[in-house]
């Protein structure tokens, strides 16, 4: 067979595009090749360990996954109830349809559950050689449940482990590949690491998470050389289903990317644990073996998730804020934001120049809490993080902020993104990077923004003309010239946004009225 160690000589993660690509366009074009992990493992169909845990996890950390079914399982968080292996030829069917078609990096296996299947594996790698092998040395279920009987342990040792690149036993696995040793203590983890070296793997990591009596969850890694003691807090939760195949797969997935083995074990561990963290009281299933969350997400208010598309009527009345002029009233901007929307205030912005990011932070939590209490989206100007962390609506960013493509790859499909446009390439553009609106102006002089240049009504009909997207005015509009704006009757121009007009006033809540009654007629009127 060939040398499976293939991360000793890592070829380069870039290439160039040629003509039978067919993912480009071009020819001249240098395309980053995906990383991509192969897993040859069983079928969980509670899906918190197996292929599906392999799956999520390669996801989860920005890898391909392709999965050849070695069994199918029926299981759930009380245990595994049935187990159907496939056909080792069919097993090989699935190895070869991959392999001979895709760039796989790295192979990673589970549950392995006959020496038939071990063996038509071996066959597939000695074919389609890769650049290194993860084996989690699957053998019992968390539940007891024998997943690969005892038949499996010779072909493991004997063919199996010396073309791993790592092994990744518990302890059982471990004393069970070494004939039975009791291991009970660091030191004996120490020792099984080491004889397990001789076996042939290039590292072994013996999990310690088992290990009686310790507060720490210790796992021992070992290099042929060195010896490192990975520690992490042992964390109290029932949900811990499919954390040897989690961390096994987030190690492949690492060496796809290019990680040396000692980084892609430590990343692997962090993602374990932070996983097993953010997970630890979430209820699936009704046994005593939960899943956990590989993507962090399944705590999230599901009120939170926007119920429907954004609506381009909410450009009406957009509520721009400004901290300076709230001091200079004398009021919160909490409160300022309550007075415009009860005013007729359809969207609102956040916009500070000058606050630091804690005080930012708090402000726009209780600005979100308004506004969703109210059914209005809020927005946060400029700053992607503080949207993030404060699950805003969405974002309005300028020209020179962030490019849209980039915000939206941060925040998703389902966010709002507005960005400010005064010409018609710039509108096009937006657009193209995936756009929900766009800001156009100054359509008048202002004195809120500094060295603004003014486009007028003909420049903002220009990029109304242009845009495929709502477009919504701004700069220098108020309740005497907001009809002469809508007049220019563009069927996309959606609304105003206005700064000033509201918030440098006394009553923000009268100056709203005012401008969404004047914003009607006008709307009456064309
Ligand atoms: C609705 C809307 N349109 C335009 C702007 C201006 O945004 P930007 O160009 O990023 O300038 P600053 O607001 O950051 O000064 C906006 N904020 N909102
Ligand atoms: C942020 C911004 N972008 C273009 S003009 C402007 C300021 C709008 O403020 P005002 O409504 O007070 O003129």
């Amino acid at each position: 067979m060939q040398s499976l160690g293939g991360i000793r000589s890592w070829p380069a993660t870039w290439r160039t595009t040629t003509a039978s690509m067919t993912t480009t366009t071009t020819t001249t074009e240098s395309v980053r090749k995906v990383a991509q992990v192969l897993t040859v493992a069983g079928s969980d169909s509670g899906a918190g360990a197996g292929i599906q845990a392999d799956i999520k996890v390669c996801a989860a950390r920005g890898v391909y996954c392709a999965s050849v079914i070695t069994a199918v399982t029926a299981q759930n968080t009380r245990g595994v109830q049935s187990v159907h292996l496939l056909p080792p030829h069919f097993v090989s069917e699935q190895l070869k349809s991959v392999l001979s078609d895709f760039e796989i990096d790295v192979v990673k296996t589970g549950m392995l559950p006959s020496p038939e299947i071990v063996q038509v594996l071996l066959q597939s790698l000695s074919d389609y050689p890769v650049r290194a092998l993860v084996v989690d040395p699957v053998m019992v279920s968390t539940s007891g449940h024998v997943l690969a009987g005892s038949s499996i342990l010779s072909i493991f040792r004997e063919r199996l482990l010396p073309v791993a690149d790592i092994i990744t036993p518990n302890v059982k696995e471990a004393s069970a590949l070494l004939g039975g040793v009791p291991i009970q203590t660091l030191a004996e983890m120490r020792s099984a690491a080491k004889s397990l070296h001789e076996m042939g793997p290039r590292f072994v990591l013996v999990k310690g998470g088992d290990l009686p009596d310790s507060s720490d969850s210790v796992d021992v890694y070992f290099d042929g050389n060195e010896f490192h003691e990975l520690h992490s807090p042992r964390i109290a939760t029932r949900n811990t289903h499919g954390t040897g195949c989690t961390l096994a797969s987030c190690i492949a997935a690492e060496l796809a990317k290019g990680s040396n083995m000692l980084s892609a074990v430590k990343v692997a561990k962090r993602f374990v644990d932070t996983a097993l963290n953010y997970s630890k009281d979430i209820v699936i299933g009704k046994g005593m073996q939960g899943p956990f969350d590989h993507f962090l997400g399944l705590k999230k208010d599901p009120q939170s998730y926007r119920q429907s598309t954004f609506n381009p009527d909410d450009l009406f009345l957009y509520a721009v804020t400004d901290s300076r002029m709230n001091k200079k009233w004398n009021r919160s901007i909490v409160d300022a934001v309550k007075a415009a929307i009860q005013g007729g205030a359809t969207i609102v912005q956040i916009r500070e120049k000058e606050a630091e990011t804690r005080e930012f932070l708090e402000e726009a939590k209780a600005c979100v809490d308004i506004c969703r209490s109210n059914g209005v989206c809020l927005l946060i100007n400029d700053r992607i993080d503080i949207a993030l962390a404060c699950d805003a609506d969405g974002v309005h960013v300028g020209q020179s902020d962030m490019p849209v493509d980039q915000v939206r790859s941060l925040l998703g499909p389902d966010k709002i993104i507005g960005v400010s446009c005064k010409t018609q390439e710039q509108a096009h553009q937006a657009w193209k990077d995936g756009a929900d609106y766009i800001g156009s102006g100054g359509v008048f002089p202002t004195n809120t923004k500094a060295n603004n240049r003014t486009i007028g009504l003909d420049g903002l009909k220009e990029v109304c003309k242009a845009s495929k997207l709502p477009v919504v005015a701004i700069g220098g509009i108020g309740i005497s010239n907001a009809e002469s704006v809508m007049r220019i009757d563009e069927p996309n121009l959606k609304g105003v946004a206005v700064v000033s007009a509201l918030f440098d006033q006394e009553c923000v809540l009268s100056q709203a009225k005012k401008l969404h009654k004047t914003l009607q007629e006008s709307k009456r009127e064309h």
